[in-house]
């Protein structure tokens, strides 16, 4: 179990974590998201004692990281796939880690095999692909077999096998009884991962819930719309925004509309003469999310579509 209490970090002017409270329980997988710059990954570094708290606490089974007798024991840590020496052989590179922890070399093969990566053991990290590194370094994550588990952004970069490899890693660590804390700037991709969701924006808590909770509660309609582009594109948005909907362009020349049901697009688009080529319902919860952290975004394009 991971807690928070009051959690704040300053940087000068810049407060990157904002009083955060909250629980990290074990036997699920917790998705830690919020836009960029909102602070995800300096809670990650407080919680593993590489920063220092401006206030609060972050504790690891009731202990500050600091206060851990046996770190790799009890908190194993995927920050940067690309913090291994590029010509220091995988095993080694674990070995290295292993010996300045007290692990035996047994478990060396054992992780290796954990994540795949037995038959490379004795190739030198510099040639590995993005995701075979992210594989190395939840190897060395879990060395010393801990109970809580940190990855910051770990699908980020990676193919679709991979992708698909460490989210059900993560699922399988979780089901073992472990903690397990994985951050994201995606909600798609903790859709599909995590079982628990706590949401940042500007340091601040603003979700913290479970994934089916949040589904629930937060619904949002959004419908994909396909017209002729040009005029029927132009003349339907305005009929949409003028109804109340949230009407947004998308890439090609499709529309997304939120806040009107299907039949309510197509009643309009029928009474304005338009052909509607496609209304498609969407998955909302992408919507939800980018509702729920309009405000705290860093960074907004200015003059976008409403
Ligand atoms: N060492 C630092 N010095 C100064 N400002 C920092 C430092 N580390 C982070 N910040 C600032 O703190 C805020 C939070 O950054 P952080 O990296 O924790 O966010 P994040 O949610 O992990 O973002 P991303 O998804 O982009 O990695 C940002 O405004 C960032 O610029």
């Amino acid at each position: 179990m991971i807690e928070l209490r009051q959690l704040t970090k300053r940087y000068g002017e810049v407060t990157a974590v904002d009083g955060l409270t909250v629980d990290v329980r074990p036997g699920v997988v917790t998705g830690f998201l919020g836009p960029n710059g909102s602070g995800k990954t300096s809670t990650m570094r407080m919680i593993l004692g590489l920063d220092r708290p401006t206030s609060g606490s972050a504790t690891v089974g009731g202990r500050p990281y600091a206060g851990l007798p046996a770190p790799l024991h009890e908190v194993g840590a995927l920050l940067d796939p690309h913090a291994v020496h590029p010509r220091r052989r995988a095993a080694d590179h674990l070995l290295w880690l292993a010996q300045s922890n007290g692990i035996g070399r047994r478990r060396i093969r054992e992780v290796l095999e954990l994540v795949g990566l037995a038959e490379v053991a004795r190739r030198r990290p510099g040639g590995f692909s993005l995701g075979m590194r992210q594989r190395l370094g939840i190897a060395a994550a879990l060395l010393g077999d801990p109970p809580v588990v940190l990855l910051d952004e770990p699908v980020n970069g990676l193919d679709p096998e991979g992708i698909r490899w460490i989210r059900e890693f993560m699922r399988g660590l979780a089901a073992e009884g472990r903690t397990v804390l994985v951050s994201s700037h995606l909600m798609s991709e903790m859709a599909l991962t995590a079982d628990h969701l706590i949401v940042i924006g500007r340091g601040r808590l603003i979700v913290d819930t479970g994934l089916d909770a949040f589904l629930r509660s937060r619904s949002v309609q959004a419908v994909l719309v396909r017209v002729r582009p040009g005029e029927d594109a132009a003349r339907l948005t305005d009929r949409l925004r003028a109804a109340g909907a949230t009407v947004r362009p998308e890439e090609g020349d499709a529309l997304t509309v939120i806040g009107l049901s299907g039949a309510e697009i197509g009643r309009a688009a029928l009474t304005c003469g338009i052909a509607v080529h496609e209304l498609t319902p969407q998955q909302s919860l992408e919507e939800a999310y980018l509702d729920i952290t309009r405000d705290s975004v860093e960074f907004t394009a200015a003059g976008g579509p409403s």
